[in-house]
């Protein structure tokens, strides 16, 4: 599991592990592992290459600085263009080790910017000089110390001028901007140094392959279909038979023994046409309602609440989900759908998925999947996990659908709805990549490959 920790909670643990070690051990163990990241970015080779450190007046600098002293050891040549009103005791280090300050000529000569402007302790935002830095050296990569400076760091919010980087190297745990969404974008590839700290349960997490290989259903040796789950849809209508037919392609990936289909006639024969293995009404485990439901969707999110079954709820039936729905629930909007569910503007929640997805989840008492390039499931307590597998590609029409019916499979094979939508969200996202290829993609091709990353998943 990758875990994203508060600001609070990074410095809570740097305090108590600090009264263990001599003075500057932490801030040289970040130093060092920033150094040889920077170095990894090179290519490995430090002679002859130029690397311009961005320094405000922090530890942020400071990190810079100390790396700044195991770069020029290796032969780089480093300057300084120090930003902030005082500078940090590093620099005497930095000057000793041959290391240049000052505001350099030719910004574009340098091969690497490293930003040690803020990190943990920085307001959102940056300040007139780091910004006039940041324009002097716009076409040279970065690597950020900790957090691309100016994102919000615990919000993954961004209010105002921030860096871009290309690689962000952190220290002792992920912090929320480097995996969600608008900051994240702004994070490039993360680089996690271990500098040892304990820290307690994170709030934000992001689950990786060998997590979802072990929370997978996969059947007993003894299993026959009912105990495996059976999975119902309703969903499709004249209008949109489509949706149906990927709701169900995506419940169909394997992982419930059964799926059964019920909705519009016409609908349910072109169902059986495409899926001989589906068939009608009956008892079932989990409902995934709404995609393509056109005028029906009320009506199906209503028979479905009868049953007093885990339900995913999806597309057109959401607009009919006025508070709590009474059973273990996976809501699961875009953008637009959970703006109209907060009475908020679109852009509003595009800004800040983290604190939407969480106050929707809290609001109607289930969780809540925010669909997006971070998809962002938020369960009621506040606890969320990210998803970090996916392909721009999969930016496409009934994506969503083949989702919502994947989620089904797995709360009818008995995860609860946070693990259903999670490890759905991942799978999803890695099954769009894998039929992808690199390539685009329609939404047919993600649920066939759903299978096959099942299969290609670690041990658990
Ligand atoms: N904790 C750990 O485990 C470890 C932490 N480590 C490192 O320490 C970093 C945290 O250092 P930190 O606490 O000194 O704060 P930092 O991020 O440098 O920023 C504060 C300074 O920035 C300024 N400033 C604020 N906002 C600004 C803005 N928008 N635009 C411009 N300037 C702004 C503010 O100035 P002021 O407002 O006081 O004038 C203040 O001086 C952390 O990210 C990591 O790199 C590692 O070495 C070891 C392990
Ligand atoms: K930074």
């Amino acid at each position: 599991m990758l875990r994203a920790h508060t600001v609070d909670q990074v410095r809570a643990a740097e305090a108590a592990l600090m009264t263990t070690l001599p003075e500057g051990t932490l801030m040289q163990r970040a130093a060092h592992g920033l150094a040889y990241a920077v170095l990894d970015f090179l290519g490995g080779r430090g002679y002859g290459r130029r690397v311009l450190l961005l320094v405000g007046s922090g530890d942020n600098g400071g990190d810079a600085l100390h790396a700044g002293v195991v770069l020029a050891r290796r032969g780089v040549q480093v300057e300084a263009w120090l930003l902030g009103e005082s500078t940090h005791d590093a620099l005497a280090a930095f000057r000793a080790a041959g290391g240049r300050v000052g505001r350099p000529r030719g910004g574009r000569d340098f091969d690497v910017v490293v930003d040690g402007i803020v990190g943990i302790g920085g307001r959102p935002g940056l300040r007139s000089a780091a910004q006039e830095a940041l324009a002097a050296v716009a076409d040279v990569s970065v690597v950020a110390v900790d957090t691309p400076s100016g994102v919000g760091v615990d919000t993954g919010e961004i209010h105002g001028p921030h860096v871009h980087a290309d690689l962000t190297v952190t220290f002792g745990t992920h912090k929320a901007c480097h995996l969600l969404d608008p900051a994240a974008a702004a994070s490039g590839a993360i680089h996690l140094v271990d500098i040892g700290l304990t820290l307690p349960p994170a709030q934000v997490e992001a689950l990786q392959a060998a997590d979802v290989a072990s929370l997978v259903p996969r059947p007993e040796p003894d299993a026959h279909k009912y105990t495996r789950g059976v999975v119902g849809v309703r969903a499709g209508s004249a209008a949109y038979p489509g949706a149906a037919l990927l709701s169900v392609a995506g419940a169909s990936c394997g992982l419930a023994g059964m799926v059964r289909f019920v909705g519009d006639p016409t609908v349910a024969d072109r169902v059986r046409d495409h899926h001989p293995e589906v068939v009608g009404a009956g008892r079932v485990q989990a409902w995934v309602v709404g995609s393509g439901a056109d005028a029906d969707a009320e009506a199906m999110l209503r028979a479905a609440l009868e049953d007093d079954v885990p339900v995913v709820v999806d597309a057109d039936a959401l607009r009919h989900v006025d508070g709590p729905v009474g059973v273990p629930a996976v809501l699961t909007p875009h953008a637009g759908e959970l703006a109209a569910m907060l009475d908020v503007e679109r852009s509003e929640v595009e800004a800040a998925p983290l604190a939407h997805a969480r106050s929707a989840a809290r609001e109607y008492d289930a969780v809540v999947l925010l669909k997006g390039r971070r998809t962002t499931i938020a369960r009621p307590d506040g606890l969320v996990r990210v998803t970090t597998t996916g392909t721009p590609w999969l930016a496409t029409a009934g994506a969503g659908d083949v989702l919502g019916g994947l989620i089904g499979a797995l709360l009818a094979a008995g995860l609860d709805p946070f693990d259903a939508a999670s490890v759905g969200a991942w799978l999803h996202g890695a099954a769009a990549t894998l039929a992808s290829g690199g390539g685009p993609v329609v939404a047919s091709d993600v649920a066939t490959a759903l299978p096959r990353v099942v299969a290609t998943l670690p041990a658990p």
